[in-house]
């Protein structure tokens, strides 16, 4: 533990610097990191420093001009796959073939990103079945028992139209069905099964890494993961389940030379098979890691972005305004030309990633080699290095008003910049996709997210449906949960109750109100919460 400290001896850190007096304060850090290490930002200003987290010494970084050197190092200088496989023991979790072999990777930056727009009818089809899913079985429930309630206690109508469900696994299941319609297909993204080890795959891993990495000794890791893998079956299961769509994919590609479908279960086979065939088993866990990228971090962003939205619920009328406007009442028509018109939506994601990211520290990095950043500070090898990401997103001298909740703050930067909006422009730092020094979301240099452009289309589809079929609030108005802190990772409040109510949506067809749309100067109608327009 205590090897990091000594061999980083030249670079500060705060008070408490020897070998035991450092492990308590890690241990207290553990409850307070982000206020740690705001602290130490303040006192260091923008030099590097050394900080503990339990059993590991970590070299933060916060001024631009260190983060862009550690975007921009090599692989085998700063290692990014290095430091993951270390930090959450991935070699003995998820397994060594992982950490050898990331053909997931090119998968998703090149095929994914590619088919966004082909993907995108079979997204939304997915997210308006799983709605329905969720509505029909809360709604159910929760009329019977209120109804049931009311008889006694005499509530009105009012109480009843507000139905509360669990905000988190709620998102959980649109996420993961919405994703995996597009990794593995339809058959998989109704099969509760698949969707359960899915989650509980993520899960169980992120909670393990950290065990074996803090209690396990080093020659022990190897048996204690076989164990591990063996005891909770990921792998196993995930098998069982996938080997007849895969069977499938695979006589379906041999009897053709055109890919059978347009999913990442076939993209992961077209990148693999040409190389080297793949066993059953190979891809099987392969699709558990791309689940284990993609699921958890986009599940968590799109709750605390409906915790923003419930909690301040001034948002809703402006983002269905947009929603209304641009992409319109009928999701079988959305495109991606379309949302990319839903500048606040796409704001309202980027703000939300800006206040409640994946945690404090970000973009971590391990040292291969001894590295000498430009103003002479060296960092020797065997080190790990990251970024204090909530400070920099805090920082008064970057964003203005730096915790305050400000959804529409990237919409506004970007109008207030001269053709923000044409062609070419350099507009892409403000959407939710871009990144720079000042916006660590999706991290940065060759590593930078590749499941990005994925992630906001799938949030924002989610979203759009949302406010145009639902209100939402929190039980108390205005007050939103506070987020839960494990060490330097947050994640937003569990078991927490979000109010829903269904939108009275369909209109009478014989509609006797018209509208004069003052900015069009045309007369419309108001009909599934979207204005017809009388041509003539
Ligand atoms: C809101 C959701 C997401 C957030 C906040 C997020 C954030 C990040 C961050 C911070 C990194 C590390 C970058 C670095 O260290 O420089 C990363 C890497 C990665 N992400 Fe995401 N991500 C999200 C969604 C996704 C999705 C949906 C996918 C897959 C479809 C994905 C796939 C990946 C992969 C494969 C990497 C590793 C890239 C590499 O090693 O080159 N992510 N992500």
């Amino acid at each position: 533990y205590d090897k990091g400290r000594r061999i980083q001896h030249e670079l500060p850190s705060l008070r408490f610097e020897g070998v035991w007096t450092s492990y308590v304060v890690s241990i207290v850090n553990c409850f307070c990191t982000k206020f740690a290490i705001e602290e130490a930002c303040k006192k260091y200003g923008d030099r590097l420093f050394a900080f503990p987290l339990v059993g590991q010494w970590v070299v933060l970084a916060r001024s631009k001009e260190h983060i862009r050197e550690i975007c921009n190092a090599p692989e085998d200088v700063l290692s990014m796959e290095a430091a993951a496989e270390e930090l959450l023991q991935l070699r003995y979790t998820i397994g060594p073939e992982f950490c050898n072999e990331t053909y997931h990777i090119p998968a998703i930056r090149t095929s994914l990103n590619q088919n966004l727009s082909v993907i995108l009818p079979e997204l939304v089809d997915e997210i308006i079945s799983s709605f329905k899913e969720i509505d029909e079985k809360a709604m159910k429930r929760w009329t019977l028992s209120t109804k049931l309630v009311s008889r006694f206690r005499r509530r009105g109508r009012k109480d009843i139209e507000w139905v509360p469900l669990d905000g988190l696994s709620t998102v959980s299941r649109i996420v993961c069905r919405a994703s995996t319609r597009v990794f593995v297909g339809t058959s998989m993204a109704r099969n509760e099964e698949y969707c359960r080890l899915a989650s509980k795959f993520t899960n169980d891993t992120l909670n393990a890494g950290p065990i074996i990495k803090f209690l396990i000794p080093k020659f022990l890791r190897p048996m204690t993961g076989f164990v591990y893998r063996a005891f909770y079956g990921h792998h196993r299961r995930m098998l069982a389940l996938l080997q007849p769509v895969i069977e499938q994919r695979r006589m379906a590609m041999s009897a053709s030379t055109t890919r059978p479908s347009n999913d990442m279960l076939s993209w992961l086979m077209a990148t693999a098979e040409p190389l080297r065939p793949h066993s059953n088993e190979s891809l099987a866990m392969r699709m558990l890691n791309v689940n284990f990228v993609a699921l958890h971090t986009t599940t968590k962003t799109l709750t605390h972005a409906i915790y923003h939205l419930a909690s301040q619920p001034q948002y809703i009328p402006i983002l269905r305004e947009e929603v209304e406007r641009y992409l319109g009442a009928d999701p079988t028509e959305w495109n991606i030309g379309k949302l990319g018109r839903c500048v606040k939506m796409d704001s309202f994601f980027k703000e939300t990633l800006r206040l409640n990211g994946l945690g404090a520290i970000w973009m971590p990095r391990l040292a291969m080699t001894d590295f000498t950043f430009v103003d002479g500070t060296k960092v020797t090898s065997g080190n790990f290095l990251a970024t204090a990401a909530a400070v920099v997103h805090e920082d008064n001298n970057i964003y203005d008003r730096p915790r305050t909740f400000d959804g529409l703050r990237f919409c506004n930067l970007r109008s207030s910049k001269e053709n923000a909006f044409d062609e070419g422009s350099d507009d892409w730092m403000f959407r939710s996709t871009g990144t720079s020094e000042s916006y660590l979301s999706f991290g940065g240099g060759r590593h930078i997210c590749p499941g990005r452009f994925f992630t906001s289309m799938e949030m924002k589809c989610i979203m759009a449906y949302l406010v145009l079929h639902y209100d939402v609030r929190m039980p108390q108005a205005g007050v939103r949960p506070p987020d839960e802190w494990y060490g330097p990772t947050s994640n937003p409040a569990r078991n927490v109750m979000v109010l829903f109510k269904r939108r009275e949506l369909l209109l009478p067809d014989a509609v006797n109100v018209c509208i004069y749309d003052a900015t069009s100067y045309r007369l419309c109608y108001p009909r599934f919460s979207q204005f017809v327009y009388i041509e003539s």
